[in-house]
């Protein structure tokens, strides 16, 4: 098969989510496929951050990074500060006319609450402290009302204007900003429709998904928040920039559509999805070809592919090109198989230590064919909603781990 960078996403019509009792749900196959079939080529994140650190080193479009040199790098930022820089003008030209020139003022715009002087923060003993509640979700819930609260107090929303994010508050802004102005595309163009149709091939999709495909892959917030409680209020902090910069008053002189309703996208509601999201089925954007010391230089959410589990024996691999995400067969797949990929480097392992990896790193006990099968009938435990997604904070406490994940489907 013969791929072009600007080819549309692609996903094959034998691909099936199923329901299964210990892993949620998957993608199985209702068809038989020979190795070497592509099932799967995504085009583009649904959302996506690429981290300070390499904004300047990395194409924002085809993603190339030359170990930190920026020669290759010929078009300059494009907006005032927007963190944008590309190859060529074919680069530039593919990220505009998928995202138009708004997407650059509001990246420009939410730079401004970057932090010049970063500082450290030392929240250990917070940490460890709420580790020890009881119920997690109580304690999100309780972040979030209070932020709800100060939401209807005007004087305090001015304030949220001067508030500055750290870098990592502001790299993960970047993604939650991006998928909320993607829905607000979304919602404009289903408005261009004739009243009354409910859908059209018309509709404003990335990657192949809508808002509703992101919204509904599953939560990690609450295994993210249990391992690094301290992030609830980096979550709120980010809502609070997002809310006071986009979700109140528009520029007096403001006329664009799609900015009026991103302002009514700003909701907890939504920052919170677009969060909870990304522990568990984030893809990492990492520096090819992958080795030890490859550099994890952002993240993307990819909802389409975002439905392969994990097998210890997989039958698809996957393939970055660009930003484009491909899934290809391995092997023979029977009709009615699994698909799997796997979410790190652990085939060449023992069952006790695949699962100890699996469980550090993505928090499930894998249940995959390969260990039921060496596992016996032991171990199956319930399905629980699991967190994938490395979180960058804690990059010195995991980096073993992001090492691993750069090989993984909410990894790579
Ligand atoms: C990217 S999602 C895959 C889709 C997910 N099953 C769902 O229902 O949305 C990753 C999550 O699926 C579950 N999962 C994936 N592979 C698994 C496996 N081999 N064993 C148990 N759970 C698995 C875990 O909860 C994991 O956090």
């Amino acid at each position: 098969m013969f791929w072009t960078n600007d080819a549309p996403s692609y996903k094959h019509p034998a691909l099936e989510v199923k329901q299964t009792p210990f892993s949620g749900r998957t993608y199985h196959s209702n068809c038989a496929l020979t190795p070497g079939s592509c099932i799967l080529d995504i085009a583009t994140p649904y959302a996506d951050t690429i981290y300070k650190h390499f904004r300047t080193e990395v194409c924002a479009e085809c993603w190339r990074y030359d170990g930190g040199r920026r020669t290759f790098l010929t078009m300059r930022d494009l907006g005032e500060n927007a963190g944008l820089f590309f190859c060529n003008d074919q680069c530039k030209a593919s990220w505009l006319g998928r995202e138009g020139e708004e997407l650059v003022e509001l990246l420009s715009g939410l730079e401004t609450a970057r932090r010049r002087k970063q500082q450290g923060k030392d929240k250990q003993t917070d940490a460890q402290a709420i580790l020890k509640l009881e119920d997690i979700e109580q304690y999100i819930v309780g972040a979030w009302d209070v932020a709800r609260r100060d939401t209807m107090r005007v004087k305090l929303v001015r304030q949220w204007k001067t508030l500055q994010l750290d870098d990592f508050e502001a790299d993960i802004a970047r993604y939650v900003l991006i998928a909320l102005y993607h829905y607000a595309r979304e919602l404009d163009s289903q408005g261009l429709d004739a009243p009354g149709s409910c859908c059209s091939s018309s509709h404003v999709r990335f990657g192949m998904a809508s808002w509703d495909d992101f919204s509904a892959l599953q939560s990690g917030e609450q295994q993210q928040i249990s391992k690094f409680p301290e992030l609830v209020n980096d979550h709120v902090h980010i809502y609070q920039v997002l809310h006071s910069r986009f979700g109140t008053l528009l520029p007096p002189d403001c006329v664009s559509p799609t900015r009026k309703r991103l302002k009514e996208l700003i909701t907890i509601e939504n920052v919170r999805k677009a969060l909870s999201v990304d522990p568990g089925n984030s893809f990492g954007i990492w520096e090819v070809p992958i080795t030890e010391e490859s550099e994890g230089l952002g993240f993307g959410v990819y909802p389409i592919p975002s439905f392969f589990n994990h097998n210890c024996s997989p039958n698809v691999r996957k393939e970055r090109d660009g930003r484009r995400l491909r899934f290809v067969t391995t092997r023979d797949v029977a009709l009615g198989e699994e698909v799997c990929i796997s979410y790190g480097h652990v085939e060449a392992m023992g069952l006790e230590q695949r699962r100890k990896e699996l469980m550090d790193g993505w928090f499930f006990c894998c249940q995959c064919s390969q260990c039921m099968t060496e596992g016996g009938s032991t171990s199956p435990t319930r399905f629980v909603p699991v967190s994938l997604h490395i979180c960058p904070r804690a990059h010195n406490v995991l980096s073993g781990l992001q090492r691993l994940a750069a090989r993984c489907v909410p990894g790579t």
